[in-house]
């Protein structure tokens, strides 16, 4: 039996997928694995008997990754599983910077009780009119599973398209349509652009990216929208530019309370991924990679530990070891189980940056002690027997 800790509330259409082996808790100490989606793990104390964590989402920023990674726990996301929620979020965000809509229903509803609204409508309106997206160009920051997605719509809207990801994945560019341009730098294009639109991860690097010198750059009257991160963009900055008038509008999905107080910021709720349809495909796949690690030792979508895959032992028994990359480790853990004449039938090991997993099925069942010896290792984190049977 395993047991698993909700630390949100997650798609039930997921986690009935756990199946009966599996204890689902909100309480429980000493879970096997925590599933979460926004809840902040940083001040949380970790519990010795979580080998695994699963966010069911995209962004890791919530969850101290490489800490965890040191205490041999992996952490694994769901890629691209909210991705056309937040696309179709973004469509409408850019509509909302682009059409006086919000004011505009905002009037009409303050004059239900009027019978003469109607003919009011049209002289009011005037002071609702917009713009078109057709034409505009708009950058696309970050082309991963939403940028991507981002980008390619908003060139059926008829938009000019810029693209900037320097480190943009095989798969995403063989989604990129290729009359998306490649932008080369994010200042050359913050110059150019009606619409900005952030998807990046919230990592150092990317911190504060729209930064004031950048903002002074920018073209006036520019729409900036962030559903990737409020701590991309700092309120200081937004402010200055709109006082400027540099900034025409700010969507974003991350606002707080001095935000909410500038007349030209949309601020939505963190509802980017709050759809049946996102909230159900990101606990599927988060449940799938949490079952195929406790159940098989397999690592599917990790952000701290190489992916492994062996699928289903059918050896006597299998052995999961997360340690330091340092060298030496596989043959000090191919020689400790030789030393206690334990036979590999077939074992993986795979590296990711300063951390590395082993996956080992071998020939016989294995003892505690033998376990002991593999744990007393120098750079061993954890050991698992994942499968022991005679
Ligand atoms: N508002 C919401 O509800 C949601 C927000 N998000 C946020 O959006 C972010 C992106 O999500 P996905 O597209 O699914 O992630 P992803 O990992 O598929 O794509 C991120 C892309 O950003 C690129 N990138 C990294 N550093 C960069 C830099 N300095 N400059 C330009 N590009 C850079 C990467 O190469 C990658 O292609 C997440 O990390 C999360 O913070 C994600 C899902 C829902
Ligand atoms: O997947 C992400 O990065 C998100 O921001 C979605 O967060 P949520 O699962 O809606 O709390």
């Amino acid at each position: 039996m395993f047991k698993v800790k909700t630390l949100n509330n997650i798609s039930q259409e997921g986690l009935s997928l756990l199946g009966g082996n599996y204890i689902i808790t909100a309480e429980d100490p000493n879970p096997d694995a925590i599933l979460l989606r926004s809840f902040k793990m940083h001040d949380m104390e970790l519990p010795e008997s979580v080998k695994i964590i699963g966010r069911a989402g995209a962004g890791v920023n919530n969850i101290p990754i490489e800490e965890y990674a040191a205490q041999g726990v992996v952490v694994v996301n769901t890629p691209g599983a909210n991705a056309n929620a937040v696309k179709e979020l973004v469509i409408l965000g850019l509509l909302l910077s682009s059409r006086k809509v919000i004011s505009g229903i905002n009037w009409a509803k303050s004059q239900q009780d009027n019978p003469e609204v109607d003919k009011l409508i049209e002289k009011e309106k005037a002071k609702f009119a917009g713009q078109e997206l057709t034409g505009k160009k708009i950058g696309v920051i970050g082309l991963g599973a939403i940028g991507v997605l981002v980008a390619n719509a908003a060139l059926s809207l008829g938009m000019e398209v810029y693209g900037y990801d320097p480190f943009v994945s095989v798969e995403s560019a063989w989604g990129l349509s290729c009359d998306v341009k490649r932008a080369l730098s994010l200042d050359e294009i913050i110059g150019e652009c009606d619409y900005i639109t952030l998807h990046v991860p919230l990592i150092d690097q990317t911190k504060n990216m729209i930064n004031a010198e950048r903002l002074k750059k920018a073209k006036p009257g520019l729409r900036l929208l962030n559903f990737a991160r409020g701590a991309l963009v700092s309120n200081d900055n937004i402010k200055a530019a709109m006082e400027s008038g540099d900034l025409a509008c700010y969507v974003t999905d991350f606002p707080d309370q001095e935000l909410l107080q500038l007349d030209n910021v949309i601020g939505i709720p963190h509802l980017g991924a709050s759809t049946a349809e996102s909230e159900e495909n990101c606990a599927r796949m988060a449940v799938h990679e949490i079952k195929e690690y406790l159940e098989n030792g397999n690592i599917v979508n990790s952000v701290n530990y190489p992916d492994c895959y062996m699928g289903i032992s059918s050896t006597p028994a299998r052995i999961g070891i997360t340690h330091k990359n340092i060298p030496n480790m596989v043959g000090q853990i191919t020689s400790s189980l030789a030393k206690d004449n334990i036979n590999i039938g077939d074992m993986l090991n795979k590296s990711k940056g300063e951390f590395a997993y082993t996956l080992l099925d071998v020939d016989s069942k294995v003892t505690l002690d033998s376990i002991d010896r593999l744990e007393k290792i120098a750079g061993v984190l954890k050991v698992r027997i994942i499968k022991n049977e005679n």
